[in-house]
């Protein structure tokens, strides 16, 4: 569980980045933090993994203030992946690249190895090769995977999908959405709203250091005032749904629908005809 209590931040001691923030995460969500440029996302997220620590409030993770947790505590607890997984990637190998945390935690040894080479049978990774020449979209899987072969609780992924082609992103993606089903907490940091409706679980909306919005992923992206505080527009099918729900005599499932098959299945019951599960898969 993450717990920001009334949090302030600044880089330089003068300048708020990080005004009165208060949410809390608990064990199994999948919270997607969402805003403009500039509004304070990931600040909050190196908040809460304890890379900079608060002017004013608290961070509690696991009900302990990072104050008072060591680095390698709060590495055990939260996995954090950085926007840009070169930041993150600094060995020769693959199979290095995923021992690296056990040795940086000082937990070599055959429990770790065979953990590691359970994910590199998961992720299909050729085990030698040499990570820099891999494609972006696998970087960015091994960085995930160095993360998740250490089993952290929660994992925090800042904009995990920049950079990534769609099919790519469909694959990190699928492997987050197993990861929580599987019981870890996810907060991630995203732009593409597109990820955010089909991902996530709740969103948190941040302006200028605030949290303008905090609810159900759909009641905070259907939200006009919410939408225009934090510069955002919702998934198409969304805004879709928005724009005839406003027409007079729009049916109610149209006008709440949020995902494609969702809007299939409400257009064809208004207009009275059935729609196929095939064709509804085809189209979703
Ligand atoms: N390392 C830093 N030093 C000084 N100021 C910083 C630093 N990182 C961010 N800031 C400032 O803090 C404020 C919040 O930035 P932050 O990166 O948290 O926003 P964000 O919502 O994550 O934006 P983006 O979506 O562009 O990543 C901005 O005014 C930014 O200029």
């Amino acid at each position: 569980m993450i717990e920001f209590k009334n949090v302030s931040a600044s880089y330089d001691g003068e300048l708020a980045v990080l005004n009165d923030v208060s949410f809390t995460v608990n064990d199994g969500d999948f919270v997607a933090f969402v805003g403009t440029n500039g509004a304070g996302k990931s600040t909050t997220m190196r908040l809460a993994n304890g890379l900079l620590k608060p002017t004013a409030g608290e961070v509690l993770v696991d009900g302990v203030p990072t104050t008072a947790l060591k680095t390698s505590e709060l590495a055990r607890r939260i996995g954090f992946l950085f926007q840009n997984p070169d930041r993150q990637i600094c060995c020769n190998t693959v199979r290095e690249e995923l021992l690296f945390g056990f040795k940086a935690l000082g937990e070599e040894g055959p429990a770790a190895e065979a953990r590691v080479d359970a994910i590199i049978e998961r992720f299909g990774f050729d085990a030698t090769a040499e990570p820099y020449l891999l494609n972006r979209g696998t970087r960015q899987l091994l960085a995930l995977a160095s993360i998740i072969v250490l089993a952290p609780p929660t994992i925090i992924l800042d904009e995990p999908t920049t950079g990534l082609d769609f099919r790519e992103c469909v694959k990190v993606m699928e492997v987050v959405r197993e990861l929580n089903e599987g019981g870890t907490t996810v907060v991630m940091v995203c732009h593409d709203m597109e990820v955010v409706g089909d991902f996530a679980r709740r969103v948190i909306a941040m302006t200028a250091g605030r949290v303008v919005a905090d609810g159900a992923t759909f009641d905070v992206l259907r939200d006009g005032r919410v939408l225009k505080e934090a510069h955002i527009l919702p998934p198409q099918v969304t805004e879709v749904s928005l724009m005839l729900g406003r027409e007079e005599g729009c049916p109610r499932a149209v006008a709440a629908a949020n995902t494609v098959p969702q809007m299939v299945q409400a257009l064809a019951a208004a207009r009275g005809v059935e729609a196929t599960t095939v064709e509804v898969e085809a189209i979703g």
